[in-house]
């Protein structure tokens, strides 16, 4: 999809992850509109990126995604004002081991609803243009993390969705691509020494050597997750797709076994 003109809705973009992919869609020439529950923070990044960009450009939106009113409501806002809606960006999502729940509804729970609200505005074959959805998964979720089991749950319960709607047989009707990303640790709020130890200290974390491998480990750039973003935009053979990137590695497409190939018919 040629990103130009397009319109984006992106969860959890007042800061972190989501800003950077804002701000990559914006050069590209993108409207955006930047949800999150965080209001002052959120209004900051529109009226930073308003100056650079235009104001014309992105606005801000109040949205709550364990709500799903919230999601439709912001989601019907944005093309009230932009006039359609392209992409949408899952992002939104949160570490907390301690509120499991709230843990697996805003990180996987806030993926899906986002994704079925979506696709009602975005479906071809229900007045929409097609479009795309990305969502925010996690390497956490591709390995055993004993150190946040709940985070890496939902992050592995993101990949399946994904790759389920990547599968999907009604492709032809709806035209939505729906791919995933899979970041390593990145340099954001969520992975700060100071964030990671208030947390830890708060029995929001599963373990106290978790400090010292964050601090320690090299961290992607939000940018660096960004710019795979805009790949899975524009390239439209991906639908289905999990991309991983590690921190000074090509980011790499993760193909999966195929368990049914070797079952005796
Ligand atoms: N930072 C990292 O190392 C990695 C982060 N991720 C994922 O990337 C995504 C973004 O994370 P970061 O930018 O690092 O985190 P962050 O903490 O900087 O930003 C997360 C944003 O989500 C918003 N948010 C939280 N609950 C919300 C809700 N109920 N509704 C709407 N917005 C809500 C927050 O207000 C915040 O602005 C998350 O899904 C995270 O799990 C994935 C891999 C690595
Ligand atoms: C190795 C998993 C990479 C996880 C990337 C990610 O999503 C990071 C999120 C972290 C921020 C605060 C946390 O509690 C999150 C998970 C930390 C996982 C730690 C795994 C350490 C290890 O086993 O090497």
């Amino acid at each position: 999809m040629q990103i130009k003109d397009k319109v984006a809705f992106i969860t959890g973009a007042a800061q972190g992850i989501g800003k950077a992919v804002t701000d990559a869609l914006l050069q590209k020439g993108a409207y955006v509109a930047v949800c999150d529950v965080d209001s002052d923070t959120g209004e900051q990044t529109v009226t930073e990126f308003a100056k650079q960009y235009g104001d014309d450009r992105v606005i801000f939106l109040h949205c709550d995604v364990t709500k799903k009113d919230s999601i439709k409501s912001a989601m019907q806002r944005t093309t009230d004002k932009f006039g359609r809606l392209d992409i949408i960006g899952n992002n939104a999502g949160i570490t907390n081991e301690k509120q499991y729940d709230l843990c697996v509804d805003i990180n996987l729970g806030g993926v899906v609803r986002g994704t079925w609200l979506g696709l009602d505005f975005l479906r071809k074959d229900k007045g929409g243009n097609g479009g795309v959805i990305i969502n925010m998964a996690s390497m956490a979720g591709l390995m055993a993390v004993p150190m946040v089991p709940t985070y890496a749950a939902t992050k592995a319960g993101v990949i399946g969705f994904t790759r389920s709607w990547g599968a999907s047989m009604d492709y032809d009707q709806h035209q939505v691509r729906v791919n995933c990303i899979c970041p390593g640790f990145t340099d954001t709020q969520m992975t700060k020494e100071e964030t990671v130890e208030e947390k830890r200290a708060k029995g929001l974390l599963h373990s106290e050597a978790l400090v010292a491998i964050m601090s320690e480990s090299l961290k992607l750039s939000t940018n660096a997750v960004a710019d795979v973003f805009i790949q899975l935009v524009e390239d439209d053979t991906k639908n289905g797709a999990v991309m991983a990137l590690v921190s000074e590695q090509p980011v790499q497409e993760v193909k999966f076994p195929d368990i049914f190939t070797n079952v005796e018919k």
